[in-house]
């Protein structure tokens, strides 16, 4: 589903992904750790198709070409709330942007698909917010519209970074549960998050960075306190 083989990856003047090589199959929850400017991110945006590797090969689906996937993909970038808070757009009309690779701009939108706003908004706890500004909404509240408009899609590829930030406990454990039903129907997961034990049950691969390198890939339960130590404490 996902290959990288070689990868590396320079801003300028900094070096953040060196020789990156690896493997996530289809239907997959796999998760991303590593400390603060590890190259965490750059990943993320390098799968997705944002960044270019200036070397390797990147392949979704099998193919290099992901123009062609985007109809498939749904990503959740870090700090969205960074958005501009005064444009005039509301939860519904943000939720449903999610459709617009899918459906194109101009085609307009079914009752079916305010209906899956509605459902998602729902499983959200965001209904009633529906009809209003996004930008009047607290940090945490619009994370979760844009999760919601990353889920409404279905998409086959779910990319997230870091989603629970600035969302409390009761909507990383709905972000979780949906998470799971995504996995339950076979979509492939791929989460940045710090909050490694609270998703360890759940991983089936989990990818451990360091200095833009890939220090080990393991499984849930080879994923020890240990390991977190030596990732994000030792030199
Ligand atoms: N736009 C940019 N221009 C220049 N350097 C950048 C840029 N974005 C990131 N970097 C650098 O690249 C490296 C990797 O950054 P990246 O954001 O991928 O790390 P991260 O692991 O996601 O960090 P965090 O946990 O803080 O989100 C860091 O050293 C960072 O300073």
């Amino acid at each position: 589903m996902v290959e990288l083989i070689n990868v590396s990856y320079s801003y300028e003047d900094k070096v953040a992904l060196k020789d990156i090589n690896l493997k996530i199959e289809k239907g997959e929850l796999c998760v991303i750790v590593g400390p603060n400017g590890s190259g965490k991110s750059t990943l993320v945006s390098v799968i997705c198709g944002i960044y270019k590797p200036d070397k390797g090969v990147v392949k979704l689906f099998g193919k290099e070409d992901h123009n062609h996937f985007r109809k498939k993909i749904s990503f959740v970038p870090q700090k969205v709330s960074s958005f501009n808070q005064l444009f005039p757009i509301s939860v519904k009309e943000t939720v449903l942007l999610g459709l617009v690779p899918q459906k194109g701009y101009f085609k307009g939108f079914s009752s079916q698909d305010l209906k899956k706003v509605d459902e998602i908004l729902q499983k959200l706890d965001l209904i009633e917010f529906k009809e209003k500004q996004l930008g009047k909404l607290s940090g945490g509240q619009q994370q979760r519209v844009f999760i919601a408009r990353a889920l409404i899609s279905e998409p086959e590829l779910l990319i997230l970074d870091e989603p629970t930030v600035g969302i409390d406990s009761k909507s990383e454990e709905i972000l979780y549960k949906l998470l799971l039903e995504q996995k339950a129907k076979n979509t492939t997961i791929v989460m940045v998050t710090h909050d490694i034990f609270a998703i360890k049950s759940y991983a089936d691969k989990i990818i451990c960075m360091k200095d833009g390198e890939i220090l080990t890939i393991c499984g849930a339960q080879e994923f020890s306190v240990k390991k977190y130590k030596q990732i994000y404490f030792e030199d």
